[in-house]
């Protein structure tokens, strides 16, 4: 064996189904290999962003590794936007680099690709990885790949391998086999007693869950949990989708964006219990009021704060696997109030965060508006079942949140724009089911070209692109400036060209013969241009843009 094959064998072992790349000649050693040993499928796209993308977008979707394979300097540094998103959003890519030789640095002449110094780039990744390695050495390769690997796993975020060109075929051992790291018994038991003991006593105990829970797999174990506890549960703005069968789901939390009586009842809990949360602006950026941390429980990062006490290296799944059996020990039985609705008072909420989302399109002359896109959806949905659904940021990723929760993949906190197409590419690929893109015109011109690989890929998403001629989430922001007029562009044409089919959709009837065809047709990607009223917003980011001038004013 040598040491490509090792690596490639243990991302299969661990979870990873293809990997993403575009070579150059510091990675072509390693690139014929994973291409003649076929372990993983290579899957070659056309611009390293949308490499960083697909991958980071297979990864979240799965809840496996994500594998984006690149060369040295040009390749890899076009790619670090894209893995800065997957370590935000806590996202397990592995990124793999070709490399110079581990000899081509002292001849005394700066090398092609090379930045500043020749680890530049290894120092930049960095920044956004959680482990890094450069694979200089086959006798230590194994356990160096080992332990990077379990890093991506065990903290769900982006790692850094790079392979110096003179190696790959360098005769290696087998990377030995993934070992959970173990954890203190002790502590998790007495911090998951800290938390019963704190819910139970609340008098308005609410749950939120975020992003986590998908990323280490446990989101049936945590709908259980809710379902024990009896406490109202809402998702963060990043988590939507995330417990769409749970009984005690309320809705999402989107602070002053959201529904009144749903924020409130996060605002003023006197039991907040975040699982898997990231404490980001988008998800508490425009709150009401901010939440008083001695009243809230929040895990995240492998580490638990309660009030003003952390918890160090207590794993997501530990702690709810601890606290499902404190409970199955008939302990803080009594806590499980009545049904899902909590106390008396949380009776208000039943259901109160689930608005009833739009439904009955109206196939009619009428201009399209964002909310008649979440109707047709809605109802599309509702007759031919969910797709995998990969969002750019935008309004259409604002329009989702009045989409019934189905699976999907979004930038909600990072907010990349480029995000959706290459996504939702990576999305049909991983799980061989037809995908569905939603994506802003402006974000479209940024990665929309990647179109053009779906023939050879042997995919054939639907591209729903939010055609406003305009990069409208700023011109709400500031309406004064023209620079965000994007002008007239003919997506549907250029989807032709592309190897696909256009479909351009000026009016409502036309909106919804353009999906009823491009959902008759396969064997080719799908594009509608959905051309907007001018200016019209989804009525969530009208909420979000007043929340965020309420909050920036201090009112
Ligand atoms: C890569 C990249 N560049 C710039 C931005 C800034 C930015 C936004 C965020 C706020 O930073 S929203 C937005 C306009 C998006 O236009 P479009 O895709 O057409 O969607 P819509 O018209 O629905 O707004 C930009 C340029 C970004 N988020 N990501
Ligand atoms: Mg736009």
């Amino acid at each position: 064996m040598n040491l490509t094959e090792a690596l490639l064998h243990a991302l299969k072992e661990r979870g990873a189904k293809e990997v993403y790349g575009i070579p150059g000649d510091f990675a072509l050693p390693y690139f014929k290999i994973i291409e003649s040993t076929g372990i993983l499928p290579l899957v070659t796209l056309s611009h390293e962003p949308a490499v960083g993308f697909a991958a980071d977008a297979s990864a979240r979707f799965r809840g496996g590794l994500g594998v984006a394979a690149v060369t040295y300097g040009a390749g890899a540094l076009n790619m670090v936007n894209a893995i800065a998103q997957a370590y935000a959003e806590k996202s397990p890519v592995v990124v793999i680099s070709g490399a110079p030789g581990t000899h081509e640095g002292g001849h005394g002449l700066l090398l092609h690709h090379q930045a500043k110094h020749l680890d530049s780039q290894y120092r930049m990744y960095k920044e956004v990885t959680c482990d890094q390695a450069v694979l200089d050495d086959p006798a230590t390769a194994p356990e160096t790949i080992a332990r990077v690997l379990q890093s991506c796993i065990e903290h769900s975020r982006p790692v850094y391998l790079e392979i110096p060109r003179d190696l790959p075929a360098a005769p290696c051992a087998p990377v030995p086999a993934f070992a959970a790291s173990g954890t203190d018994a002790d502590a998790v038991d007495a911090c998951a007693r800290d938390v019963l003991q704190r819910v139970q006593s609340a008098a308005l105990p609410m749950m939120m869950v975020g992003v986590e829970v998908r990323r280490y797999g446990i989101e049936d174990k945590v709908a259980l949990l809710a379902e024990r506890l009896g406490v109202p549960v809402v998702t963060s703005f990043m988590g939507r989708g995330l417990l769409a069968s749970a009984s005690c789901l309320e809705g999402t939390y989107l602070g002053m964006a959201g529904d009144e009586t749903l924020s409130e009842a996060v605002e003023s809990s006197d039991g907040l219990l975040l699982l898997g949360v990231i404490m980001s602006d988008t998800n508490f950026g425009v709150s009401g009021s901010q939440l008083d941390r001695r009243r809230v429980m929040h895990a995240e990062d492998r580490q638990v704060r309660v009030g003003y006490h952390v918890y160090h290296d207590i794993p997501l799944g530990a702690l709810v696997d601890r606290l499902l059996a404190l409970l199955d020990d008939g302990q803080e039985a009594d806590m499980a109030l009545s049904g899902c609705g909590g106390s008396s008072d949380d009776r208000a909420l039943q259901g109160a965060g689930l608005a009833v989302n739009p439904r009955g399109f109206m196939a009619d002359a009428a201009d399209i508006t964002p909310t008649d896109i979440a109707a047709l959806l809605n109802d599309f949905f509702a007759s031919h079942g969910a797709m995998p659904v990969a969002s750019d940021i935008g309004d259409c990723l604002f329009t989702m949140l009045s989409v019934d929760a189905i699976p999907m993949v979004a930038p909600g906190y990072y907010a990349s724009m480029g995000f959706g197409v290459p996504a939702g590419m990576g999305l049909q690929i991983t799980t061989k089911e037809r995908s569905l893109i939603l994506v802003g015109d402006g974000a479209f011109q940024m990665t929309g070209m990647e179109l053009g690989n779906c023939t050879r890929l042997g995919i054939d998403p639907i591209v729903l692109v939010f055609n406003n001629s305009s990069w409208e989430m700023l011109h709400v922001f500031q309406p004064e400036t023209a620079y965000s007029n994007l002008g007239e562009w003919d997506f549907a044409a250029v989807a032709d060209g592309l190897g696909g089919r256009g479909h351009r959709a000026a009016t409502r009837a036309e909106l919804a013969r353009a999906l009823t065809q491009a959902h008759a047709e396969r064997g080719r990607f799908q594009l509608i241009d959905a051309r907007l009223a001018p200016h019209s917003l989804s009525p969530t980011l009208a909420r979000f843009v007043e929340g965020v001038r309420r909050f920036s004013s201090g009112q």
